[in-house]
């Protein structure tokens, strides 16, 4: 079996980070493991407080990991430190896994800062370089370049800039523009556009979380990196149609409904 890597928050309510990167592995049949860099108190209605887990001890998580067990895909979620993104970096730079899937995370949906302020530069001279694929929603991304991003040719602008800051690749997710969701991949060459198909539902929490690691577990099953976005983008449609109704806020996506058809929100 392939195995993959999440390097991410915790989410106590189970619908976004750690918790929804390991339920997607599952789901692509690839043997999911964790290094957390954060928990985080957080339901479906917002996030509470978090903390730092120590650099140190994330170092020794990843040490524990890949002295031990092959793997195949590693994805970067929530990490909100400078020290602790220096840390991945260096670790990562040591073991060289083969795929790394980059979903730099800053805000909550409900708006809550997950990227300590100093801790940006960090994010684009340490891991940026590293990523096989980075996945800024349209926030991120403008974070990323200094600018607000508002239609698809500026989202195109956006993930070249992005791209010679140092990914292989980079996708730039358009969920928060009105329309049809898509989703824009840059290579250095051309641009290629995924256009998704709008989900009605409230059922988004997690949404980034799961995509990146549907995208690492194609990857580590051997997909190319089309392939595995266009599976991914997929995945995240029948896991948003079929959302669970968990919850007072945004509920969360649901990554059994093929096996528990009965748990759909039926609304
Ligand atoms: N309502 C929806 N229906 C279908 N796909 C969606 C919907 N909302 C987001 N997506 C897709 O889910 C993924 C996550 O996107 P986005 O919401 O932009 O990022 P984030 O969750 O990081 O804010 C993207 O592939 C996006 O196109
Ligand atoms: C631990 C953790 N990681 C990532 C997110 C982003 O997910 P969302 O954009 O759905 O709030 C989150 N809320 N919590």
């Amino acid at each position: 079996m392939k195995t993959a890597l999440t390097i991410a928050g915790s989410d106590s309510s189970g619908g976004a980070g750690i918790q929804a990167d390991l339920k997607t592995f599952s789901a692509h049949g690839v043997y999911g493991m964790s290094v957390i860099a954060a928990v985080t108190a957080q339901n479906t209605q917002g996030v509470l407080d978090v903390e730092d887990i120590s650099p140190d001890m994330i170092g020794k998580q990843i040490d524990a990991i890949f002295t031990d067990i092959p793997v195949h895909a590693v994805k970067i979620g929530m990490v909100s430190d400078e020290a602790s993104i220096k840390v991945i970096a260096e670790k990562l730079q040591t073991y060289q896994p083969e795929h790394i899937v980059l979903d730099p995370v800053m805000v909550s949906k409900s708006g809550y800062d997950l990227l300590k302020a100093e801790a940006k530069q960090a994010l684009i001279e340490a891991l940026l370089p590293l990523a096989t694929v980075i996945t800024p929603n349209l926030k991120e991304a403008g974070v990323l370049i200094d600018q607000s991003i508002s239609d698809l040719e500026e989202m195109e602008q956006a993930a070249k800039q992005i791209y010679h800051m140092g990914p292989e690749t980079v996708l730039v997710k358009g969920g928060h523009l009105e329309g049809e969701p898509a989703d824009i991949l840059f290579d250095g060459k051309t641009w290629r556009h995924f256009k998704g198909k709008r989900i009605h539902k409230n059922n988004t929490h997690g949404t980034g979380c799961t995509l990146s690691s549907a995208i690492a577990g194609n990857l580590a099953n051997g997909h190319s990196l089309e392939d595995a976005i266009l599976k991914a983008k997929s995945y995240i449609e029948g896991t948003i149609e079929h959302g669970l109704a968990i919850g007072k806020g945004v509920g969360p996506t649901n990554h059994l409904y093929q096996w528990f058809p009965e748990t759909s929100v039926t609304d």
